[in-house]
């Protein structure tokens, strides 16, 4: 048996931090844990995967995975469990993590546990907790089958410091351009300069209370003195006052950052599903029955118009 994969996240060489918080993790489980990076160029990464717990870093190149694509992708890594049958495939809670586990999960006839905030594995049983009734509970989910397949959602695991022995591994490329059914034709980056959303540490997120871009502006220079991401309620994203990427909840994206604020936001249970694990929550709503306030640690029964104003003064001095 070949320990604990983790999936590398990573982008033209970026990688995303849920990968050192998910190696490191991992090193817990006192298997081997290795990392399994597909891309072009990418082995000069491995040092990086070795720093935060990799014992191996399975590195696989070639043009057909120069971009995450779901087709060659799979094909890649059903060779390679049926080669080297790892006890565990990992993977983040992110849109590329949920759609490669749940293909894989499918060709290989696997259960899935999916956006775990924790997880055990051992000796090829995985038990992961997940929230359930947008946070009001916990399930404990076993994964019967090996390997076990689960993604974990960002930011619920610390990254450690264990180091591991980085053994570079480079198995057969077993994908082919046939593999291949979804092309990405070009790459246009969000320019922002504020933190990625998933990774922030801190999250100001607009709701249909903010009433228009008006009120974005207001949630923006907010989040911009506190170094934090800006997110939105699928409604202040379906009138178009946010970009699609910012969309936080159930068809969005999972945070889980020390502080997000909810300013207009009702705290439907589809948004509560993308942030009720936050560590802190602080909303601002003027309605006392909004169920935002069911899940917040701080709340203000107010208008924002008048309190995010007055907040952004303060934070001025
Ligand atoms: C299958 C499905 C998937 C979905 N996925 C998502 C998802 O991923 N993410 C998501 O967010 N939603 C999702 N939704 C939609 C969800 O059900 C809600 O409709 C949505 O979250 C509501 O957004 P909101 O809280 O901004 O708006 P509303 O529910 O309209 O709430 C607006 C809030 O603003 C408050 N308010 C108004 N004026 C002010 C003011 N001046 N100052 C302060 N507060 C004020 C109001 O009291 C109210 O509580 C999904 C729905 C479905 C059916």
């Amino acid at each position: 048996m070949a320990g604990t994969w983790i999936f590398v996240e990573q982008r033209d060489g970026n990688i995303r931090k849920v990968t050192f918080e998910m190696l490191s993790e991992a090193k817990k489980f006192g298997d081997e844990v290795a990392a399994v990076v597909f891309g072009k160029g990418v082995e000069a990464l491995a040092p990086e995967f070795a720093k935060y717990g990799a014992d191996k870093v399975y590195v696989v190149e070639d043009d057909v995975f120069a971009n995450y694509n779901t087709g060659a992708y799979v094909a890649q890594m059903v060779a390679m469990i049926n080669e080297f049958k790892p006890n565990a495939v990992l993977f983040a809670h992110t849109f590329n993590g949920r759609d490669f586990a749940s293909r894989l999960a499918q060709k290989l006839q696997l259960g899935l546990a999916t956006d775990a905030i924790k997880v055990e594995v051992s000796a090829g049983k995985g038990v992961f907790t997940r929230a359930i009734y947008a946070g009001k509970a916990l399930a404990k989910v076993e994964v019967a089958g090996e390997p076990v397949l689960g993604t974990i959602r960002p930011g619920v695991c610390e990254v450690g410091n264990t180091a591991g022995a980085g053994a570079v591994v480079k198995p057969a490329v077993a994908a082919t351009a046939a593999d291949v059914y979804q092309t990405v034709k070009s790459f246009v980056p969000t320019v922002s300069a504020r933190p990625e959303l998933t990774e922030a540490d801190v999250v100001v997120s607009g709701g249909r209370g903010c009433k228009g871009p008006d009120g974005i502006k207001l949630v923006e220079q907010l989040a911009d003195l506190l170094g934090a991401a800006v997110g939105g309620s699928r409604a202040s994203i379906d009138s178009g006052w946010l970009g699609h990427e910012l969309q936080v909840g159930q068809t969005g994206k999972v945070v889980n950052p020390n502080l997000y604020v909810a300013a207009g936001i009702s705290g439907a249970i589809q948004h509560l599903a993308g942030m009720s694990s936050s560590k802190f929550i602080a909303a601002i709503n003027t309605d006392t029955e909004a169920p935002i306030f069911n899940v917040s640690d701080f709340g203000v029964v107010a208008d924002l118009f008048k309190v995010i104003p007055t907040l952004v003064s303060e934070l001025k001095k």
